[in-house]
């Protein structure tokens, strides 16, 4: 830099550049050689620095500043609290990989994904070598608690029931949800990314829409998106032939326009350009996390984040319009609340009401990101579901005819399922239970210890990521018995909490204690009324060109999709 000069400050303030022309003054006052260091007083620093231009103060002292803080905060949580972490679980004689920090984990598990993703598996339901191989490996080298690194973040990997359980009830508010990172959070910023009161506000205001009384109100609309599903096949399929269907895209459709419907009632249509929106945003952050994805690379104009913002700001104007409408119409008295976003909003007044809150607890930012949730939280979700049960179904047509026989005990050939009848579908309860358990569309839950715990004779200091591995809890032989990995839907014939070999439940697909998945009965519903339109019509076995590949992109989702060949009945 031409013209510049030195100077040298005391401890703490490191040593500056700076333009002489433009602080010849303050250069004048603050520059002391080597050979004088004692004659700068800390008063005469300060009032050196004051006297700098802004720009220049920025450079050479904020700038620096802050980056020295970022690379303090980076080199912390990457290097001195997990190592931190590390040891104190190691000195507690913890079994895993503790000592392979931080690097070693990481291309065993790039290895090992390659691996699974290389070539289908044979068309079995031990699912578990194929997904999460890493953590398969260490249950099975270390036992049901281990340790492990998954880059620089120590994570502990709890296979026991017990303590899953424990884990997830949190009575004692120990255990947090895993910080979501931002992108997760732009896309859908409800529930599943709040904690403390305003989850436990939110969580209220939510609840009384998914109860299933209310689901009665949106029954129409989950029978009218089943009768489109099957009368669409119906044009596939040619009466005396069969059709190859890849259902996976078709469920997903179909999980979409479900929301979309419950979700809107009259609005339906804006909710389905939503609903693809979303779907592109879920692609969109698989691409993400499957690039090399460093923190701060979202907001570089690369064209997938441009894609990503864009898509952000059509949602966000399309919910935004939705709202405000139903807003007005409430206003004027001609609310409809048959449809979840009337649900929501007659909750968050009711609530705020009796709160005695001047303004709504939850605004109108909070509602996007609610209804964003559930676009997010309930369709791949469901429609993984519907995929599974169809190809154990095509696997075992004895459970799809007993499926079937029921279906058609209970409503007939032609007549539309109600929630009545719906109830009293047995069998078809198993089955989706038992496809839950092989396949749990989300195949791990983690969380994170807020203070200092303990937990089956260990004391985990705070910070330790807890990953709680639901795939495996599924199918453990010492949980389920030997035959852990057939497809039995009679061991649910009891029930949930008699179907393992405990004498506790160890069944967790909508995972446990207070943050139990709020939509699961609408998802039950859901998929009870599409499976019973499906084989009211229809008979169904695996298509040659099916290959099995369970895979866990943000749920379990076939890697190759899922080809079912179907006929008329
Ligand atoms: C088969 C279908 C579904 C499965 C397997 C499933 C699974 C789960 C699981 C495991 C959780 C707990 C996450 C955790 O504890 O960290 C969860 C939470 C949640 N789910 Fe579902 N879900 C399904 C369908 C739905 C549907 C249809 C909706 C809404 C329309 C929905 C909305 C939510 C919400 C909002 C949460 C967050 C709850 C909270 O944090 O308080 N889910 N789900």
């Amino acid at each position: 830099m031409a013209g510049a000069e030195q100077f040298r400050s005391p401890s703490p303030l490191p040593s500056y550049k700076c333009s002489a022309s433009s602080n010849d003054e303050a250069i004048r006052r603050a520059t002391i050689t080597p050979s004088e260091p004692s004659s700068l007083s800390p008063a005469m620093a300060i009032e050196a620095v004051l006297q700098l231009q802004p720009w220049s103060l920025l450079c050479f002292t904020v700038l620096p500043m802050a980056l020295l803080w970022w690379a303090w905060r980076v080199l912390e949580s990457t290097w001195i609290i997990p190592r931190r972490l590390g040891r104190a679980l190691q000195s507690q004689g913890l079994p895993g990989t503790a000592y392979r920090f931080p690097f070693g984990d990481l291309k065993e598990f790039a290895r090992l994904a390659a691996a699974a993703r290389a070539k289908p598996m044979p068309l079995s339901h031990d699912i578990t070598p194929r997904v999460h191989r890493l953590h398969h490996n260490i249950i099975s080298e270390h036992g049901k608690i281990a340790v492990t690194w998954l880059g620089p973040t120590p994570r502990v990997i709890v296979n026991d029931p017990k303590l899953v359980r424990e884990i997830l009830a949190n009575k004692l508010g120990h255990f947090r949800k895993r910080k979501n990172n931002g992108i997760v959070k732009r896309l859908a910023n409800g529930l599943v990314s709040h904690d403390g009161d305003k989850w436990a506000a939110h969580r209220k205001i939510i609840n009384p829409a998914f109860h299933l009384e209310k689901l009665k109100k949106m029954l129409p609309a989950f029978a009218a998106c089943a009768n489109e599903l099957v009368a669409r096949w119906e044009g596939y399929v040619e009466s005396d032939g069969a059709k190859e269907i890849d259902v996976w895209p078709e469920f997903q459709n179909l999980t979409g326009d479900v929301i979309s419907r419950s979700a809107f009632g009259s609005s339906f249509s804006e909710g389905r350009r939503i609903f693809q929106l979303q779907s592109e945003q879920a692609q969109n952050l698989v691409k993400m996390i499957n690039s090399l994805y460093l923190p701060g690379f979202r907001f570089l104009p690369t064209q997938l984040n441009r894609r990503i913002k864009a898509n952000a700001r059509e949602v966000e104007a399309l919910l935004r319009g939705i709202v405000s409408k139903r807003e007005a119409a409430m206003k004027e008295g001609r609310g409809n609340n048959d449809d979840l976003l009337g649900l929501l909003m007659e909750s968050n007044v009711a609530e705020t009401k009796q709160a005695g809150n001047s303004k709504p607890i939850m605004t109108m930012d909070d509602i996007i990101g609610e209804l964003k949730l559930f676009y997010f939280a309930g369709m791949d979700t469901t429609a993984v579901l519907l995929t599974w049960t169809m190809v154990v179904l095509s696997v075992h047509p004895e459970w799809q005819d007993r499926a079937r026989e029921e279906v058609l005990r209970v409503f007939g050939k032609n007549n539309q399922p109600d929630l009545d009848g719906i109830n009293q579908l047995k069998t078809v309860t198993m089955i989706l239970y038992e496809v839950l358990r092989l396949y749990p569309p989300v195949v791990q839950l983690d969380r994170q210890t807020y203070m200092e715990t303990e937990l089956g004779g260990v004391r985990y200091p705070a910070g330790v990521v807890l990953s709680l591995p639901i795939v495996f809890i599924h199918h453990d032989k010492d949980v389920w018995g030997e035959d852990a990995d057939e497809f039995r839907p009679e061991r649910f014939a009891d029930g949930v909490s008699r179907a393992s070999k405990l004498d506790s439940p160890a069944f967790f697909p909508f995972g446990w204690g207070p943050r139990i998945c709020v939509g699961q009965s609408f998802a039950l519903v859901e998929a009870k009324m599409a499976l019973s339109s499906i084989l009211q019509r229809f008979s169904f076995g695996l298509s040659p060109s099916y290959a099995h590949a369970p895979f866990p992109v943000s749920t379990l989702q076939p890697e190759h999709g899922a080809q079912i060949m179907l006929k008329k009945l």
